[in-house]
């Protein structure tokens, strides 16, 4: 913006903003528009808006009868088309003027969702690859008026002036640009064909490209004055003989468009808002939460490629592609504005995904079972907000199992009661000692498993889900004796003296497979609450120590649990030298420790290096 001129304007006088068209420009190239590139598709878009405002004016032209012809031969990019065109009054009001478009006018704001652009700054783009607009426009509205010339450079300078009828002799409007030699990467006559095709594919009215060449150039085939930028409709528009043609034609499409063969398609209508697409079902998982990029269409130009606001998160098993009348498009043309239409629309979408999951699971168990197998996790995080797909497909949703990878109505058949862990970890600990103990525990470690598991009942009324922690293993595996467990007492209380700095108890059980000596049952919870009384206590007087006992609670203590199957603990509970029985204690705990896989803490690596070279020194000694 520069400042007005002072010296002739009175004081207190109102003033007039004015515009530093260079600076304005600068914003949209750098913050506004993705790349230069959008100067075509802008172009096209307003070539488009006035065949649309031509059609309202003469509403029995069939379809065809107005068009838009590109031209790029190198030196020029030309854009005519066959529209509603300007009257010298409306170049100074609308062409000239920032910020003012005739899609927004009040005699026209009923037909305003029938137009792409809306905001009168599309037109700058044209900056971005050169420095002067050329448009030669006659209205189709005034018949009678001048054809009209208008130059408006990138200084913000402009000219305007009549010309005789012959100059153009139907209403219409060309638009010229002389591209700057820096802009050559997208005013080639190649790219300008490959970029009209980009946009244009899908617009319904007729779009041609000419290079120049007569037919002869890179574009090759020719048909009258220019190539066709859109020679077919839209896939889902056309008609096919058979509903399995049309289903491979879309799929087909969709691997054109998206480069993956799609699992499946799910056709897209949704007649409230114009809209018409394809859900191209990804073939192969894709990690949780990773939003995909939607290609839509408005009114036939491609808006965006990167649309993720069209579906909700947990739709990140489709890509979709649509066309749509009625959604807004931002400033920058490149996304959706956020109104109720389209919250409304990814509503109506979701259904319409939810509603091909249920088809599926009714229908094609076959197809469910590819789906599931690629997106169970998708699945999952839907499941758990929506109680109908929880009830259709959560039997056949597999999960980690102490049976291996099964879906949990297989699983609830074989175990009763259903077992599940809070974390990987804890399962890994457990699964082979409660699988041999014939315990059903169910991996509950990954995103959502916990939730859906303990919400089987509601759908298996008979059965039982319970979480399991250190005590509910020990309950399950089998007691020694009475006289074991006296022999044993004197080398337990050791034991547990020697841990008790770990906050760990020590028990004797029996279980599969004796070839392990011990077992640490610990849950993360219990280890957070140790870490955080041992904080406590260190601390003790200080505010932290307060913080931190004031957060006391009960956490169950981790469990040693020794296999008196295990021909090494048998022989250790019956050690009578305090010192050894300590050290081989802490050797069965550290191994323990290492066994579950979880990350150790600084006193227990430094207790397996202890009890490590103890338990040498005693072997040399015994040797000696
Ligand atoms: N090919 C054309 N035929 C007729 N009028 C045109 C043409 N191109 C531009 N105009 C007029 O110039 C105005 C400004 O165009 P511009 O592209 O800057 O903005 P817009 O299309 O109205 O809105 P947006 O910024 O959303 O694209 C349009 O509203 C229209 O009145």
């Amino acid at each position: 913006m520069t400042l007005p001129d002072t010296a002739t304007t009175p004081a207190g006088a109102d003033r007039t903003f004015q515009v530093d068209l260079r600076g304005l420009v600068d914003l949209l190239s750098h913050h506004l528009y993705s790349s230069p590139r959008v100067y075509l598709r802008e172009l096209m878009q307003n070539a488009v808006d006035a065949l649309t405002a031509r059609h309202t004016l003469e509403p029995a032209a069939p379809a065809d009868a107005f068009g838009v012809r590109l031209y790029a031969d190198g030196s020029v990019v030309r854009v005519e088309d066959d529209g509603v065109g300007l009257t010298e009054a409306d170049v100074h009001t609308f062409l000239a003027t920032i910020g003012r478009s005739s899609k927004r006018a009040d005699r026209i704001a009923e037909q305003r969702g029938d137009f792409i652009g809306q905001f009168g700054i599309g037109l700058l783009s044209c900056f971005l690859v050169a420095d002067e607009i050329h448009v030669l426009s006659r209205s189709a509205r005034t018949p009678d008026a001048p054809a009209v010339e208008w130059r408006g450079r990138g200084d913000g300078s402009y000219s305007i002036r009549t010309l005789p009828a012959s100059a153009r002799p139907r209403p219409g409007t060309t638009v010229t640009l002389t591209p700057r030699a820096d802009a050559g990467e997208w005013t080639r006559p190649a790219q300008v064909h490959a970029l009209a095709r980009h946009f244009g594919s899908l617009l319904r009215h007729p779009v041609t490209f000419d290079d120049g060449t007569g037919g002869r150039g890179a574009t090759a085939r020719v048909d009258g004055p220019g190539v066709s930028v859109n020679p077919e409709p839209a896939p889902w528009a056309r008609t096919y003989p058979t509903p399995g043609a049309r289903s491979r034609a879309l799929a087909a499409y969709g691997e054109e468009v998206f480069g993956f063969t799609p699992l499946a398609t799910i056709e897209l209508n949704l007649p409230a808002v114009g809209l018409k697409g394809i859900a191209c079902v990804l073939p192969e998982a894709v990690p949780a939460g990773r939003r995909h990029g939607h290609r839509v269409h408005v009114k036939g130009m491609l808006l965006s490629e990167q649309a993720e606001e069209i579906l909700p998160d947990w739709a990140f098993f489709v890509r979709c592609f649509v066309d749509a009348e009625s959604l807004r498009p931002t400033a920058s043309r490149e996304s959706l504005y956020e109104d109720d239409t389209l919250a409304a629309v990814r509503d109506a979408l979701a259904e319409r995904l939810r509603d091909w999951i249920a088809r599926a699971a009714a229908s094609d168990p076959d197809l469910l079972g590819r789906f599931l197998q690629a997106h169970h996790l998708a699945v999952k995080s839907l499941a758990v907000h929506d109680d109908e797909i929880l009830r259709m497909l959560l039997p056949w949703l597999p999960f980690e199992t102490t049976d291996g990878h099964t879906t949990l109505d297989e699983f609830a058949r074989t175990h009763r009661t259903v077992l599940v862990t809070s974390s990987v970890e804890e399962f890994r600990q457990v699964a082979a000692i409660a699988s041999a103990a014939g315990l059903g525990v169910v991996n509950g470690g990954y995103t959502y498993d916990r939730e859906l598991v303990h919400r089987l009942p509601e759908i298996r009324p008979e059965a039982s889900v319970a979480d399991l922690d250190p005590a509910t293993l020990t309950a399950h595996l089998d007691p020694v004796d009475r006289e074991t467990e006296l022999a044993a007492a004197a080398y337990l209380a050791q034991a547990r003296d020697a841990l008790a700095v770990f906050d760990c108890d020590v028990a004797l059980r029996t279980f599969q497979p004796a070839s392990a000596p011990a077992l640490l049952v610990d849950s993360r919870e219990a280890r957070h609450e140790r870490t955080r009384s041992q904080l406590a206590r260190e601390q003790e007087g200080g505010l932290w120590g307060d913080i931190l006992g004031a957060l006391r609670q009960e956490a169950p203590r981790a469990q040693l649990i020794l296999n008196q199957l295990n021909p090494l603990v048998r022989t250790a509970v019956t050690i009578d030298e305090p010192e050894l029985a300590r050290t081989s204690a802490e050797a069965l705990y550290g191994q323990a420790a290492m066994l579950s896989r979880r990350p150790l803490r600084p006193a227990e690596s430094s207790l397996i290096n202890r009890s490590f070279l103890d338990l040498l020194a005693h072997a040399l000694r015994k040797d000696s």
